[in-house]
């Protein structure tokens, strides 16, 4: 019997590009003994619900598309008692997990390898149960990565958010919470929050290799307090520009488990897509959830 496969496309994710490279992919895997069953995605969720349609009868799934659709095709996969394996073929703007894992932007050559690769599992995140594969994070910048439009995305591609994140700076300010990462308590006022899973970040923020292991249960935990004087921003700003997110001035963690709570109104971004904010805010890691062919 043929191995069944579940191919997911978002036809308008990513600078425009041809779909020519995606019908030699298709081929590959035909080729490959797959029986295909493509679906295009139209609207937000639908990768989501395609997953829970058909994942139970397939042993793979691909996901063709950028970060927002590679985790509406995981936020399915966790539903799911039996998870197929999945292959990503990136063709967003960022791609910052197909970065981070190695991920080829060349669909062909990404199939390629997935066809030859043995599934490598990752590490997934919940916040408050929703999914998110590389990286939550609130504060500064955050809403530039759900704002940018998606007409100046595909045009401008990872520039797009560059704009956008300039536009954000008028509103940079401190947020109060209170953050429990593990068992320690961060209590303070903070710029930018993110817990990540990744060594790229927005396409801007790289984390070294040798800090960041995508399956050992732990996230990265990065905090940017507020400074309080100019000695402070100074550190913090060479830091950033350093990417030494290591040193002072800065908080850098590795967690399994981040507990925020806040008064304030702090929106997050998994993976890029909004999340509403909320008074207190529970992230989990669930080790192992989820496995890639690459
Ligand atoms: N046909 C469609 N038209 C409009 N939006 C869509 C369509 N299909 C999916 N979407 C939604 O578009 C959003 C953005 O998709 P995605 O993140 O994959 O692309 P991108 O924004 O170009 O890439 P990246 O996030 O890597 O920059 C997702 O929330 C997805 O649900």
């Amino acid at each position: 019997m043929d191995k069944r496969l579940l191919f997911i496309l978002n036809p308008t994710a990513g600078v425009n590009r041809t779909f020519a490279p995606l019908l030699e992919a298709l081929d590959l895997l035909s080729q490959a003994g797959y029986a295909l069953t493509v679906r295009t995605t139209t609207q937000v969720g639908d990768a989501t619900n395609f997953v829970l349609q058909y994942g139970q009868k397939v042993e793979t799934i691909v996901c063709c598309g950028g970060d927002g659709t590679l985790n509406e095709t995981i936020s399915g996969i966790m539903q799911l008692e039996h998870k197929p394996c999945l292959g990503y073929l990136p063709r967003g703007s960022t791609n910052d997990f197909a970065t981070s894992m190695g991920i080829s932007q060349n669909p062909v050559i990404a199939t390629e390898a997935m066809l030859a690769s043995m599934p490598r599992a990752v590490d997934v995140g919940l916040l408050n149960g929703r999914s998110f594969v590389y990286v939550a994070c609130f504060g500064a910048f955050t809403k530039s990565a759900y704002s940018a439009p998606q007409a100046m995305k595909n045009v401008l591609g990872h520039f797009a958010y560059v704009l956008e994140g300039i536009k954000d700076i008028s509103s940079l300010r401190p947020y109060k919470i209170k953050v429990t990462a593990d068992d320690e308590i961060l209590d303070g006022e903070y710029l930018f929050g993110a817990v990540c899973n990744s060594t790229s970040i927005g396409g801007l923020m790289r984390l070294d290799h040798l800090m960041v292991t995508l399956d050992d249960g732990r996230f990265e935990l990065l905090l940017i307090p507020s400074p309080q004087t100019a000695i402070d921003l100074q550190n913090i700003v060479r830091a950033l520009l350093t990417q030494n997110y290591n040193s002072q001035g800065l908080v850098f963690r590795h967690v399994s488990a981040v507990h925020v709570e806040t008064q304030e109104a702090l929106p997050w971004a998994l993976d890029g897509e909004y999340a509403p904010s909320a008074a207190t805010t529970h992230i989990v890691n669930h080790q192992q959830a989820v496995r890639i062919l690459k």
